[in-house]
């Protein structure tokens, strides 16, 4: 079988390690000749790089690594970049979520404000990466799953359009698992029918291969407990945000029954509650600074003190094995099915053809075909008007450098009451982002 380089940018991300761990699972399926970590913070990746090179030293002696923030050095010869970066780091997610709700508004990495804001930082990484693969690789993929992945898709449209960028979320995959354990199933036994933009979809269909349609069972399950499960397979979603958010599925279900929703529209539906419910002293980003970033980080200064990754190995990202099923159908033309982020042109009926939405595809060497899923009814359809214009406006603030569309973006987000606070949130923002954001006039 051909074996594969590979680079990870953001190598210094807290997924790394456990991103690392699942290929090492996956070799047998997915072969690697040459891992690289690229990332633009020396110290922090370092950490991370060198447990990782005593672990790989141990477990794949024939593998070729290095941890790099040389682009040359990191992008020359790799058939794939899997990229998650986070501009401006655990810092900024921090204010994106404290500045709206210090205004009343929900505060969220990428819903609202924050995650308005959280765009404009990353469109210009992103784009600087997708050239660097260009420039060293011609021929590389990126699979993409840095955030605020919406705006970064549309983003990669309008700037990029030839590139070979694909865009993916964990989440519809994530849900599925869940979906599959209430009833009894594998996710590998389940295809769906999904559709919305990323963060914003609903799942119509949850057929076996034999085409029997499970989607009234979960629904029945879901209505009294939402998505929570008995097992849990990541340790992050036993904390009690992501634990919540998973009950809280149950009214999302509510607002339409006929579909299962995505647990984010609760920013959208009950930003109220959400706003009632949060410490706008301690968001998501300190529980995750207090949680994951440390327990990754002290496990990788562990390893380097003992000089070796027995007993204190990192946790297989075992959700994360989408990644290699993804690069596997690039790489073998698998025609995997998976729910993917891409410009809508149809696939559903109803909706922009220029807008970047969430569907199921089939996956192969030429890349992504999105698998038609009909009209969608009004009720969906203007929520995804409302947020794929929001994102539009984004994009097209970063390009113009317009404070007037970024003022409409936030003013249209669902989660802002009014003009006013939108302006208010908006101001506070560009203080907080000057070393990301382009000038705004
Ligand atoms: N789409 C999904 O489903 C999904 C799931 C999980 C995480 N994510 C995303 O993955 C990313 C990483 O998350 P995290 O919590 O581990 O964050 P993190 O801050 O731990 O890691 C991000 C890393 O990116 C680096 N970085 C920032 N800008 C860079 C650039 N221009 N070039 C190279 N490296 C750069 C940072 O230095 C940092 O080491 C985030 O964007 C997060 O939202 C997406
Ligand atoms: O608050 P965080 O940093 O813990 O998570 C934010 C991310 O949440 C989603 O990803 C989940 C995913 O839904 C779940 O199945 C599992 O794989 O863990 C992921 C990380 O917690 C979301 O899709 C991402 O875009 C967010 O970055
Ligand atoms: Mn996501």
């Amino acid at each position: 079988m051909k074996e594969f380089s590979i680079v990870i940018a953001g190598g210094g991300s807290t997924y790394t390690p456990g991103i690392v761990m699942m290929l090492l699972d996956n070799l047998d399926r997915f072969p690697i000749r040459t891992l690289k970590l690229y990332d633009n913070d020396a110290e922090r990746q370092a950490v991370l790089g060198e447990a990782l090179a005593i672990t790989l030293k141990e477990k794949a002696p024939d593998m070729e690594y290095i941890y790099t923030t040389d682009p040359e050095e990191a992008f020359t010869d790799v058939d794939f970049c899997f990229a998650h970066i986070r501009t401006g780091k655990y810092k900024m997610r921090e204010l994106d979520e404290k500045i709206p709700l210090k205004h009343g508004v929900v505060g969220q990495e990428t819903c609202g404000p924050g995650g308005i804001a959280y765009g404009m930082r990353s469109i210009k990484d992103m784009i600087e990466l997708i050239d660097l693969m260009e420039q060293y690789s011609p021929n590389c993929w990126m699979l993409n799953y840095s955030n605020p992945a919406a705006i970064v898709a549309e983003a990669c449209r309008v700037l990029r359009p030839n590139s070979r960028v694909l865009n993916i979320c964990d989440m519809p995959v994530g849900t599925v698992r869940r979906m599959s354990q209430i009833i009894g199933k594998t996710p590998q036994d389940l295809d769906v029918r999904y559709f919305g933009l990323n963060h914003f979809g609903w799942w119509t269909s949850i057929k076996d291969k034999e085409g029997n349609e499970y989607l009234p069972q979960i629904r029945d399950y879901v209505e009294e407990h939402g998505y929570l499960t008995q097992v849990e397979v990541d340790t992050q979603h036993m904390d009690p945000s992501w634990q919540e958010t998973h009950k809280k599925a149950k009214d999302l279900l509510a607002v339409d029954p006929r579909f299962l929703p995505n647990t984010y529209l609760k920013y959208y539906f009950y930003p109220d509650y959400v706003v009632n419910h949060s410490n706008p002293t301690y968001t998501r980003a300190n529980e995750v600074m207090d949680g994951r970033e440390k327990e990754v980080f002290s496990t990788a200064r562990e390893i380097i003190a003992k000089g070796t990754s027995s007993g204190s190995e990192f946790s297989i990202g075992s959700h994360a094995s989408f990644i290699v099923d993804l690069a596997r159908a690039i790489a073998f033309n698998t025609y995997e099915r998976m729910v993917m982020i891409v410009e809508n042109n149809g696939a559903i009926a109803n909706f922009d053809n220029d807008a970047m939405v969430e569907v199921p595809c089939l996956i192969g060497s030429d890349g992504v075909e999105p698998l038609n899923q009909g009209k969608i009814p009004d009720f969906e359809r203007a929520l995804m008007y409302q947020q794929v214009t929001v994102e539009k406006l984004v994009v097209q603030a970063y390009i113009e450098g317009s404070y007037q569309k970024l003022w409409q973006a936030l003013t249209l987000s669902k989660t802002v009451p009014s003009a006013k606070v939108a302006k208010e949130i908006l101001d506070d923002l560009i203080e907080a982002n000057r070393e990301f954001w382009p000038e705004l006039k």
